[in-house]
């Protein structure tokens, strides 16, 4: 038998349909989903649906898109308890609904976790990839992450092919082969998630050249998430900034935009010189479109682009991410609002520890300096301390520069009243004094931190 009939033949035994597959899942255990784009649709309907047959079933996802059905379809039974390592904005709704948990991690350790010996067991791991190919490989598209190392270590797997995930080559970890998978589902092929650029404002736009003007010619660059990092990744395109180098986590619009503009050709990287590299993408059918199959992009796991010494290996890596609130001792909180679990920590840790390593180095976390609740209340994000329940995503010793409208500033060996200071003079300046007189109550305010000086400062 010749090499593809064999693939072929393997192909077809373990082709099934969703409400087959999901039969493997039995009361007690631990199924893994994919992350972003590769959870599955089809066999988490399945999986939801088989609600009266199941007991104490425990998931596990990556930022689902939209939100996952087996964490509503529990109703109190204790059939499902849904986590979640990355709360898409599905999954905050089901978490402030009380129909899910997050899982605490630092991006660059999640395959370890699934690598330690008896960390975590995964019986079934349902993942969607793209159709096979004529060598046998399903690939795992915009979701690379840590899919590999869960796929290692589950004892089932469940494929669900779509055809509108993007080829993405790597790399390590983006694929896996027919010989390893337990069953295959075809699926309607709906199309994955699309993002569209979120707007920039013009406090985005005032952010954005405190930054911009920090970056040197060959620099590389990590963008977040959010209007922030995008208005950056905006301007940059509109800059006559040169030979920029990608090494990051999430590739986004902003990337295709600054490569179109020129800004981006990676020649200037020590490490993977000539190539994009990220492990997870999320954006516009553009974005997908420029990915599929393209060279130029490596699709690597997140253990090797979150790696902190594989960040610091490229000089002058520049990293860019948002916050929720900063407190005056310059710890970041970005992923929650006091009990309100907002997103994770992600790779900020990682990237802020990173960049700030890398030879010519730097890490900025941005931050419009006021916030209007869903009250109306307006709010300053610079906060004498956080509200109980809020989490600290960087600590204070690794925070580095931290950027508002109103300017930027390093903290980077500065003492406690230094930081107070510093701070203040980026919050609004409407909530200047009140910050001051917390200062003053903390003992964080030496008598030479007046008011003037700060005004001097901002
Ligand atoms: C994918 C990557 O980012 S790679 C980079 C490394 N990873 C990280 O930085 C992870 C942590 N960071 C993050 O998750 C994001 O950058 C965030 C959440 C800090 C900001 O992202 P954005 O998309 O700009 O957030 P957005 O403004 O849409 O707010 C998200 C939610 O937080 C709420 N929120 C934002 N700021 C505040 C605040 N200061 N107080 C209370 N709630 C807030 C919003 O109301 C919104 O809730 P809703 O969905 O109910 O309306
Ligand atoms: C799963 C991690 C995504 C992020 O860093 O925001």
């Amino acid at each position: 038998m010749n090499f593809s009939s064999k693939i072929s033949r393997e192909y077809q035994s373990k082709l099934t349909n969703a409400e087959n597959a999901v039969q493997v899942v039995k009361s007690g255990d631990w199924v893994d989903y994919g992350a972003f784009a590769t959870n599955p649709d089809l066999l988490d309907a399945a999986l939801a649906k088989r609600v009266d047959e199941l007991q104490d079933v425990k998931v596990r996802s990556v930022t689902f898109p939209g939100k996952a059905k087996v964490a509503t379809a529990d109703k109190g039974q204790g059939s499902f308890i849904y986590n979640n390592w990355h709360f898409s904005s599905g999954d905050r709704i089901n978490h402030d609904n009380g129909n899910g948990y997050y899982i605490p991690f630092v991006y660059n350790e999640g395959p370890s976790h699934y690598e330690e010996e008896g960390t975590l067991r995964t019986d079934v791991c349902m993942m969607r990839t793209t159709p096979m190919d004529a060598f046998g490989n399903f690939n795992f598209g915009v979701g690379n992450s840590f899919q590999r190392a869960i796929l290692e270590n589950a004892k089932t797997i469940i494929i669900e092919t779509n055809n509108t995930l993007p080829q993405c080559l790597g790399g390590t970890g983006e694929s896996i082969h027919i010989s390893e998978v337990d069953y295959v589902v075809e699926s309607d092929n709906k199309p994955i998630l699309t993002l569209g650029a979120p707007p920039i404002t013009e406090i985005d736009e005032k952010i954005a050249n405190y930054i911009v003007s920090e970056i040197r010619d060959g620099a590389c660059i990590q963008l977040g998430i959010g209007g922030l990092p995008n208005a950056v990744g905006n301007l940059i395109s509109q800059s006559d900034l040169k030979d920029l180098g990608v090494h990051t986590e999430m590739l986004a619009d902003s990337y295709l935009q600054m490569f179109k503009t020129g800004r981006i050709t990676n020649l200037k990287k020590t490490l993977d010189p000539g190539r994009m590299v990220y492990t997870f993408a999320l954006g516009s059918q553009d974005l997908y479109d420029f990915i599929d199959n393209n060279p130029k992009c490596a699709s690597y796991s997140v253990g090797y682009t979150n790696n902190l010494a594989n960040i610091s290996a490229n000089d002058n890596v520049v990293s860019i991410n948002n916050a929720i609130e900063v407190d005056l001792y310059g710890q970041v909180s970005s992923e929650s609002s006091g009990f309100r679990h907002i997103t994770g920590t992600g790779g900020q840790f990682d990237f802020a520890y990173g960049a700030y390593h890398s030879k010519g180095g730097k890490s900025f976390i941005c931050l419009s300096s006021t916030v209007t609740g869903k009250d109306g209340v307006v709010k300053s994000r610079i906060r004498p301390i956080f509200d109980p329940g809020s989490i600290v995503t960087l600590p204070r010793t690794i925070t580095q520069y931290v950027v508002t409208e109103y300017g930027k500033v390093n903290l980077k060996g500065k003492s406690t009243w230094e930081r107070a200071e510093a701070l203040i003079s980026i919050a609004h300046p409407d909530f200047r004094d009140e910050l001051i007189r917390e200062a003053q109550d903390m003992k964080i305010w030496v008598n030479r931190n007046r008011k003037d000086c700060i005004n001097a400062a901002a």
